[in-house]
């Protein structure tokens, strides 16, 4: 990356963060035990009327299963007998989580920095969180200091290694109201008293003392009577990690760069640095609810990919491990589909980005002008690589300014046959592959490079 964008508050953004491109999230938790919630749809994309009561986040179940008459409602009752949600707590055992197999998985899938949950909505610290007494992984369920083993072996893998936090709820230390609208989490939902400001203060500053991490990830807001701690919380960390990022979701405290969730805040994808977050299905935590149609499949979790970086972005997606530590093999397969694919692709996606505006009109042509195919590029410094899948008869027609690239040197990154030819609005491409779901590069010098 040659140039470093200026964050929202005026902060270079570290280039790791911008030349990463792929971040892997994962949501972990108590919750992972019931791992229940309606695979209803996508945050952005589903009537906000009836998302609090059919959440499709298996990481809400506490609130969810407390909403009346609601299906996680009738669940808990009908499998768990209205049991207390702490029960979960000592389910949780994680008899078979394997850190180093997690961070190989995440490291060959061309990942370059992996965020987990620390304290969720639940209160449950997956480390020995000052306040929690014993309410967290290493003196109940796991009895393990989950943040620390993850955050060694993804850093042995040379990997960057952030946390998730939950400041803006906490339904243990915090409020416990039940929330079930959108408009009522702000007045009632969310804790704002000065006893839940010093408690998140001085979870996030143990964090950032033991942890170093890479990336402060803190979800729906701050605390208000803790929103005057933060300039000094924010200057520690930035002491303790020169290069470190901070996220947007403290109420307009400070951000590095600005985040996107599914579909929804999508106007955030304009900023200098961005990042959008989603899991592989429709939920954070793992949901066994959810069957193949509501995945990504390995085409489709590289489309998102390849589109988001293509505009600027960096992608997290998460995986959701089930309670035993195992990644669920729907969720593993499509991050070995990645693996495999960047095994080809890596260079035109890592230390990319956009072309600039005008050089290129998103989405090709067919030779005949039937339907677009999809087309996405990425640039370096010497080099465009245009992304091309579903072309019929792998044509396709790449509409670039004239003069940008030479076509005589197009190569497909995965070593098939190409041939490229310039034509009057752009560069006419063949190959016999460009009509699979999956998107294969095609790579071209630039005529003038820099
Ligand atoms: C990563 C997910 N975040 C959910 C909360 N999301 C938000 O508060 C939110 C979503 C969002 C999108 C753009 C800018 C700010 C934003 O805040 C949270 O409720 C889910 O359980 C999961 O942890």
């Amino acid at each position: 990356m040659t140039d470093d964008p200026q964050s929202p508050t005026g902060r270079p953004v570290p280039a790791w963060f911008t030349d990463a491109k792929f971040g892997i999230f994962v949501h972990w938790g108590a919750y992972s035990v019931p791992a229940w919630a309606e695979p209803t749809g996508e945050l952005g994309a589903t009537d906000p009327e009836v998302w609090f009561a059919h959440n499709p986040y298996a990481e809400w179940y506490w609130n969810t299963s407390q909403i009346e008459g609601s299906p996680a409602w009738e669940h808990h009752r009908a499998v768990y007998g209205g049991r207390p949600y702490d029960d979960f707590l000592d389910l949780w055992r994680a008899e078979s989580f394997d850190p180093g197999d997690w961070a190989d998985l995440f490291a060959r899938a061309g990942a370059r920095y992996v965020v987990p949950t620390t304290k969720h909505h639940d209160g449950i610290a997956l480390w020995d969180a000052p306040g929690t007494g014993t309410r967290n992984t290493v003196h109940r369920g796991p009895r393990r200091d989950l943040v620390a083993d993850l955050a060694g072996a993804v850093r042995a893998r040379g990997l960057r290694f952030g946390v998730y936090y939950s400041g803006g709820l906490d339904w243990y230390a915090g409020r416990r109201a039940v929330i079930r609208h959108e408009d009522r989490i702000d007045d009632y939902g969310r804790p704002h008293e000065a006893a839940y400001a010093a408690y998140a203060l001085r979870q996030v500053r143990d964090l950032i003392d033991r942890y170093r991490p890479d990336v402060l990830w803190n979800d729906i807001g701050w605390p208000d009577l803790g929103m005057a701690d933060l300039p000094g919380m924010f200057a520690g960390y930035y002491a303790a990690v020169p290069e470190g990022v901070v996220n947007d979701r403290w109420d307009g405290a400070h951000a590095d760069y600005l985040t996107s969730e599914y579909q929804a805040n999508r106007q955030n994808e304009t900023a200098a640095a961005w990042e959008n977050c989603r899991g592989v299905g429709l939920s954070f935590g793992y949901n066994r609810n959810e069957g193949p149609e509501d995945l990504l499949d390995t085409a489709g979790a590289v489309r998102l990919l390849v589109d988001v970086v293509s505009r600027g972005g960096n992608l997290l997606l998460n995986v959701g491990p089930k309670a035993d530590g195992t990644l669920p093999e729907e969720q593993r397969a499509v991050l070995e589909g990645i693996a495999s694919w960047m095994t080809h692709h890596a260079a035109a996606v890592h230390a990319t980005r956009p072309l600039e505006p005008g050089d290129a009109v998103p989405g090709g042509e067919t030779a005949d002008g039937e339907g677009p195919p999809w087309v996405r590029w990425t640039r370096d410094d010497r080099h465009a690589y245009a992304f091309v899948a579903g072309a019929p008869g792998g044509e396709a027609v790449l509409k670039v300014r004239p003069g940008l690239l030479d076509p005589a040197t197009a190569a497909r990154l995965d070593g098939g046959p190409v041939s490229a030819a310039a034509v009057s609005d752009g560069v006419r491409v063949a190959s016999p592959w460009l009509d699979a779901p999956l998107p294969a590069a095609v790579r071209f010098s630039l005529a003038s490079p820099g």
